[in-house]
């Protein structure tokens, strides 16, 4: 299985006026090529950082981080991941086409690629016909899936995703959950995914990272036993409750040190 992205005993202390914050302490984890690895962790984990880390946005104060091959500087240069905010931050002035379009033409593509791919990653996620839409026009889960289409638009091989259905209602969550697994599987994307909630983890992920606190460290990593075909109903078996168990016990032991 090649490794996509390696970290080895991964540091990150940020110099504050209040001293020292060890974002990261001693982190190491291999994501492998087609891998839906989901950080849950309490606020202030480090779970973003690590993401931000990834692409590239902040820089290890230890240890050595790889992506691609490549050191995360040059994975951004070589735009190796699309990144998906909390919030869909979209352009209001544009279009839902223009606003997928923007990293686009910043590369360089032909107006007849750009169009093409517009059109492609609109489909993909299931937002065809919106493309003359603006985002105002648009429900906060369509902003939000519009928003991953812009990521995936170039075609990055990797994915990070930084909290995508946090604000979102529950149905709709499901509903983007269901979609956003299925659009896992057709692409055989990579995709690093940080989320406060249990079942969204345990429901999406191949595997699901344990993260604690002061500092913020790796206390599990689960491989999950769950089928790549995931109904929604599967939230109800015994084997998804074990996982999510785990992973509860796990956030409780972070809490208790
Ligand atoms: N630029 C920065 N300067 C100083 N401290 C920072 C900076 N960025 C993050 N931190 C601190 O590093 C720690 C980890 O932050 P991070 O945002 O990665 O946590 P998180 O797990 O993503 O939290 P949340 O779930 O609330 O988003 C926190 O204590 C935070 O205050």
């Amino acid at each position: 299985m090649k490794t996509v992205i390696s970290a080895k005993s991964l540091d990150l202390t940020f110099q504050t006026n209040d001293g020292p914050v060890h974002a990261l302490k001693g982190v190491d984890l291999d994501i492998h090529k087609g891998d839906f690895v989901s950080f849950i962790g309490p606020s202030g984990c480090g779970k973003t950082t690590f993401l931000r880390c990834i692409a590239g946005l902040e820089h290890p104060t230890g240890g050595t981080l790889s992506v691609n091959g490549m050191t995360p500087d040059e994975a951004r240069r070589a735009r190796a991941y699309g990144y998906v905010f909390q919030a869909a931050g979209l352009y209001p002035w544009r279009t839902i086409g223009g606003n997928i379009r923007l990293p686009l033409e910043i590369m360089g593509f032909s107006k007849a690629e750009q169009t093409r791919r517009v059109a492609e990653t609109l489909e993909l996620v299931e937002l065809a016909g919106f493309e003359k839409k603006y985002p105002w026009q648009l429900s906060g889960g369509m902003q939000q899936r519009a928003s991953i289409a812009r990521a995936l638009a170039f075609d990055a091989d990797i994915l990070l995703m930084d909290e995508p259905f946090g604000a979102l209602d529950e149905i709709v969550r499901d509903r983007l959950n269901e979609e956003l697994l299925a659009l896992w599987r057709r692409t055989g994307k990579t995709i690093a995914f940080v989320t406060h909630s249990i079942p969204e983890a345990v429901y999406l992920s191949t595997r699901i990272v344990v993260m604690s606190p002061r500092p913020g460290r790796i206390t599990d990593v689960i491989d999950s036993p769950l089928p790549a075909e995931r109904p929604l109903d599967i939230r109800d078996e015994k084997v998804f409750i074990d996982i999510a168990h785990r992973v509860r016990e796990g956030l409780r032991g972070g809490y208790q040190e």
